[in-house]
């Protein structure tokens, strides 16, 4: 049995053994005499698939990780369909809101509101402090679709590195998951005797900036070559966070970011399948939350890269929060999605200007006006899209383009085989949580899953290899380009939006070498000698730097 990383915790101390990533065998007569290495990621296999639901797999494989991290990785790179699921979005969601009680053993580091002042100091606990490259972090206060959960955010970090490994190749030893705690608006936790986090209402924004002003300082100072993802913090914050810290540290937020740019890779490859170039598609968002606003301000730069003015590309997207459209005539009250903008001094804001009608609330009212081409949903509004919305979009497209974004797979705006039905097979479909695979009138229908776990990974390894200074938005835009064009022929033949997830790896690699470019183009690159490497001899570098299970 091979066991690595085994923390052991004596005295309540942060005390960490950390054992090599090769380990030598265990003594002779410790493992039955057949027992072979090599085949026991078949056993573990099927110890996995003998577990009766999605939450049972993810503690095993949780487990399996803690106890033989070469296996559960192997595992994952031969069944990246079947584990990523289980590891990830949607059943990561079930792992956030059962944390407290399925908590069993340290794997990342908590920082608390109490550490204000001190936080250099916990940093330093982490046990592997030299090889920490890229960390998770969460406040848990939006995970996912499923709101504020405090500390129980955890495992989105653990999920989202474990796909940086397993998808990017990035080292186990390199990953830090981070968890602040700065209280829970969510009385049930808050009432929970097994909730882990702290008995307080969620700190002011004030407290909240001081914190993470100290805690972004003293985490680039501990960890001098780190990159930050942020990832799951309520919309006002991830938008003011991203604007405050991304000029000063290597820092993006995925839900703004890595979402607005998997997105944006989708619709390229959809408006392909439509026959219509995207920057003549009339795009409608249904949320504009961080996910929302961010896929809007990366489709606008799309556009304007391709020769639309500014105007142009926002009069290509309408936007619905949660009061209905967006439009000049709401004037009197701050539509939700411009908070956000306005925090990112960024132009345009999405307000529609050539509405100027009563409020349009009703979102089949709103589809009969804009007529799209696509319907963006972003809004964790469960079966928003019903089947008067689809046929309406079918009415008005001969493919409409239908990407039912939110997570985890509970709370998606339509299903795949209801959109195909009520579509007559036409809808070209991407949604954030993985849907199976169909037949629809003797074809076979692949749903894409439009989720960013296609961009970090490839992001991050990229960023980490150039040591960059800081995340450009030219970076984000190279990781969509990257990723649209990966697409292999098959796929496209297969009508898919999005590469079949096994490839990760590859992809991945592919985006990696796109962000590097950028990054090296934008100068914010500090590994100077890959500037003269040619992209053959890049890629080639890329992936001899990835980690693979032993
Ligand atoms: O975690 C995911 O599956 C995608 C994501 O960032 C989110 O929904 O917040
Ligand atoms: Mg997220």
């Amino acid at each position: 049995m091979t066991i690595v990383l085994t923390p052991y915790w004596s005295n309540g101390q942060q005390k960490i053994k950390v054992e090599p990533q090769a380990p030598a065998p265990p003594p002779a007569g410790l493992l039955p005499p057949a027992y072979i290495h090599a085949v026991h990621a078949e056993r573990s296999l099927l110890q996995l698939r003998s577990k009766a639901t999605p939450i049972e797999k993810n503690i095993f494989l949780s487990q399996l990780k803690d106890a033989d991290l070469n296996t559960f990785y192997k595992l994952c790179l031969a069944n990246m369909s079947e584990i990523t699921p289980l590891i990830y979005t949607p059943t990561v969601g079930d792992a956030c809101l059962q944390f407290s009680q399925n908590f069993r053993r340290p794997e990342g580091l908590f920082i608390s509101i109490k550490d204000k002042g001190k936080i250099g100091s916990i940093l330093r606990n982490w046990p592997r402090l030299n090889e920490a490259r890229i960390s998770v972090v969460t406040d848990g206060s939006r995970i996912l679709g499923l709101g504020d959960l405090g500390v129980n955010g955890m495992p989105i970090s653990i999920g989202k590195l474990s796909l940086y490994v397993a998808g990017a190749g990035v080292r186990p030893t390199s990953t830090l998951p981070i968890c602040l705690d700065l209280g829970t608006n969510n009385q049930k936790f808050l009432d929970d005797p097994l909730y882990l986090g702290l008995r307080q209402k969620r700190v002011s924004d004030e407290e909240m900036d001081e914190f993470m002003d100290e805690f972004m300082a003293e985490i680039t100072t501990a960890f001098p070559k780190l990159l930050v993802q942020f990832e799951d913090f309520s919309t006002d914050h991830a938008f003011a966070y991203l604007a405050r810290f991304r000029d000063r540290y290597p820092v993006f937020n995925d839900d703004i970011q890595g979402t607005g740019a998997v997105v944006l890779s989708g619709l390229i490859n959809a408006a392909a399948i439509a026959n219509i170039p995207a920057r003549n598609h009339r795009i409608l968002f249904f949320g504009a939350g961080s996910a929302g606003v961010g896929v809007a301000m990366q489709l606008i730069s799309y556009f304007t890269l391709n020769g639309l003015s500014v105007e142009e590309a926002r009069d290509r997207v309408w936007l619905v929060d949660s009061k209905g459209l967006v439009y000049d005539g709401r004037a009197a009250e701050v539509a939700e999605h411009k908070k956000c903008v306005e925090m990112l001094t960024m132009e345009p804001d999405f307000s529609r200007r050539d509405y100027t009608g009563a409020p349009l609330t009703d979102l089949l009212e709103i589809i009969e006006y804009v007529k799209p081409t696509a319907l963006m949903g972003l809004s964790t509004i469960k079966s928003a899209f019903t089947e008067p919305v689809i046929r309406a979009m079918a009415k008005h497209n001969v493919r409409p383009i239908i990407f039912p974004l939110s997570n985890p797979v509970r709370l998606s705006e339509c299903e795949f085989q209801e959109t195909l039905e009520w579509s007559e097979g036409r809808a070209i479909f991407a949604s954030g949580s993985p849907f199976p695979e169909t037949t629809f009138e003797g074809r076979r229908r692949i749903p894409g899953q439009g989720n960013n776990m296609y961009i970090f990974p490839g992001l991050g390894l990229g960023s980490i290899i150039a040591r960059v200074t800081s995340v450009t938005d030219s970076m984000v835009e190279a990781s969509a380009l990257g990723l649209a064009n990966s697409l292999t022929e098959e796929e496209r033949g297969l009508e898919l939006v999005y590469p079949a997830i096994h490839r990760i790896r590859e992809i991945s690699g592919h985006v990696a070498v796109r962000v590097i470019r950028a990054a090296q183009k934008a100068g914010v690159d500090q590994s100077s000698e890959l500037r003269s490497l040619s992209d053959e001899e890049l890629t080639e570098l890329v992936h001899k730097k990835m980690w693979y299970p032993c």
